[in-house]
């Protein structure tokens, strides 16, 4: 049996599963979690993954292996290859100022939609390196290259080939030049077209003043540790002090290109055009598989590119599965009490509306946003209302996202760590309207990017999606429209 590895390195934590290569079974996992905070140094997700994979029982009998990540974090290196600050992560909103004159000097929304397919908001890895160049110049100065999570992580793990598995922790970065990426993960940056496959260095020097070497962009199905053609290499730089165990080991384990962890989910979930997927983790995204790239001018459509040369339309809140763990502490209880005092409250909460902008928000673009809670009496002034609010007020979120996305899908399906509640399925399908299928519980990201690694091995893979749950019941459209009435209502964060 050949194996391969896929890993989710997400916010909040570093899975990796090791699945058969020819049938996509899974054969054995482990995950670790990662710091909390909207800036971490990079060294923390490979430690969680090392962490992860001994759990999973190693990578000795493994053949390839491929690297799904958090999308946009800004990952800048120095000329030597060490990590020149920690990384801002897509969830940080101190660039919401960067975003907002970044978009007015190009000269507007549209302008960006259509040069990058996405209108910049505080996520975009574009907005964190101008935040850069202008709060901490001496740190820019140090940029010799910028990469991605899965980019970074991809990278590190190319140097620590053909190294005992105990010296992987402190492998020696590869040169700068090593760094790959792929066209999903780097649609996210701000500085990489989806409709023409191409950089926009014009962008970026616009942006930050200057242009850091970028990782070269690899086709869906290529391999990480083949060392670049020296016309592939974006702009040359000094990458003294480390060294290349790259190429030709033979029976070594592939690495096949990564992808953001959206990107990964559409394939672990086997999205097909039509489907729409709801992803419930600490982002809360609904996106598409399509054949064409996308630029919606209004922003709420973030017009990314796939893991397999077509395109991903994609709405991210960033109010999701924590909005759950909020409620949860708030009512002191647990997640699995939570969702069942949510079942116990009447649909709509009695008129109980929360509005979930926890940390702020980047669809509707409100980075200083706080939540509120709407509604209170003392009929619903109850643990089970709030918990029911709390999942309402997520879904209503991503009910918007749907609406924005513009399509009217044949499937629905709901995944990540939030959808593994039971009243999230039953309640999703009273706010979205319609139907939604639950697969069976599981990590898509890292098969997605387990996929990714079978495929390098062998272009027919093909593995089977699992049997997915229906979820059906009537529309509440009042939870909706009380959400609508209440979502303007909330207060920016104190200074
Ligand atoms: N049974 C459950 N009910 C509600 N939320 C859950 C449940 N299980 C996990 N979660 C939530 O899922 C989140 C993690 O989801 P995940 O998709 O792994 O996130 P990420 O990929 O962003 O790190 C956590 O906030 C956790 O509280
Ligand atoms: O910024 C986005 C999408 O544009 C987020 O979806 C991140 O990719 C983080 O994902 P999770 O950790 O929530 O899976």
């Amino acid at each position: 049996m050949t194996l391969v590895a896929g890993v989710d390195s997400s916010t909040q934590s570093c899975k990796v599963v090791i699945r058969d290569a020819a049938t996509g079974r899974l054969v054995r996992q482990g995950r670790a979690a990662h710091p909390e905070g909207t800036e971490v140094h990079p060294e923390h997700w490979w430690a969680a993954f090392l962490r992860a994979v001994k759990e999973a029982g190693g990578l000795d009998d493994v053949a390839a292996i491929s690297v799904a990540g958090q999308q946009h974090g800004m990952v800048c290196l120095d000329e030597t290859g060490q990590v020149v600050r920690d990384a801002l992560l897509w969830n940080d909103t101190r660039s919401a100022a960067a975003a907002a004159a970044l978009v007015a000097e190009l000269g507007g929304p549209a302008a960006w939609a259509e040069a990058v397919g996405s209108v910049p908001v505080a996520s975009f890895t574009i907005t964190k390196l101008r935040w850069l160049a202008e709060l901490e110049p001496d740190n820019a100065r140090r940029v010799a290259a910028v990469c991605l999570p899965h980019d970074w992580l991809t990278w590190r793990l190319a140097g620590a080939l053909g190294l005992p598995f105990e010296a992987w922790a402190d492998a020696p970065p590869p040169p700068l030049d090593h760094l790959t990426t792929d066209r999903g993960d780097v649609s996210g940056t701000g500085y990489w077209s989806p409709a023409t496959g191409a950089y926009r260095t014009d962008l970026l020097k616009a942006a930050f003043g200057a242009v850091p070497l970028l990782p070269r962009v690899l086709g869906p199905i290529a391999d990480a540790a083949t060392p670049a053609a020296p016309d592939a290499l974006a702009r040359g730089v000094t990458t003294a002090g480390a060294s290349s165990r790259r190429g030709g080991d033979a029976g070594r384990m592939r690495i096949a290109p990564g992808t953001g962890d959206n990107m990964a989910a559409a394939l672990g979930v086997g999205a097909r055009p039509g489907d729409v997927v709801v992803s419930i983790g600490t982002s809360g995204t609904v996106f598409a598989v399509s054949d064409a790239p996308s630029a919606d001018p209004s922003g709420q459509v973030a017009g990314f590119a796939d893991a397999t040369g077509r395109f991903l339309p994609l709405v991210c809140t960033l109010n999701a599965a924590r909005v759950m763990d909020a409620a949860a502490r708030l009512t002191g209880v647990d997640l699995d009490r939570l969702g069942e005092l949510a079942l116990q409250a009447p649909a709509g909460a009695g008129g109980l509306t929360l509005v979930p902008y926890l940390e702020g928000e980047r669809t509707p673009n409100q980075p200083t946003a706080t939540g509120a809670v709407h509604g209170l009496t003392l009929a619903t002034s109850t643990p089970a209302h709030l918990a029911r609010a709390a999942i309402e007020g997520m879904l209503c979120g991503l009910a918007d996202g749907l609406d924005a996305l513009g399509r009217t899908p044949e499937r629905v399906l709901l995944i990540g760590g939030g959808a593994r509640s039971e009243a999230v399925r039953r309640i999703a399908p009273t706010v979205f309207g319609r139907p939604v299928l639950a697969p069976p519980p599981g990590e898509y990201v890292a098969d997605g990017a387990a996929y990714q690694a079978a495929w390098l091995l062998d272009a027919e893979v093909d593995w089977s999606s699992q049997e997915a749950a229906v979820y059906e019941a009537d529309a509440v459209p009042d939870i909706r429209h009380r959400y609508a009435a209440a979502r303007p209502h909330i207060l920016d964060r104190p200074h």
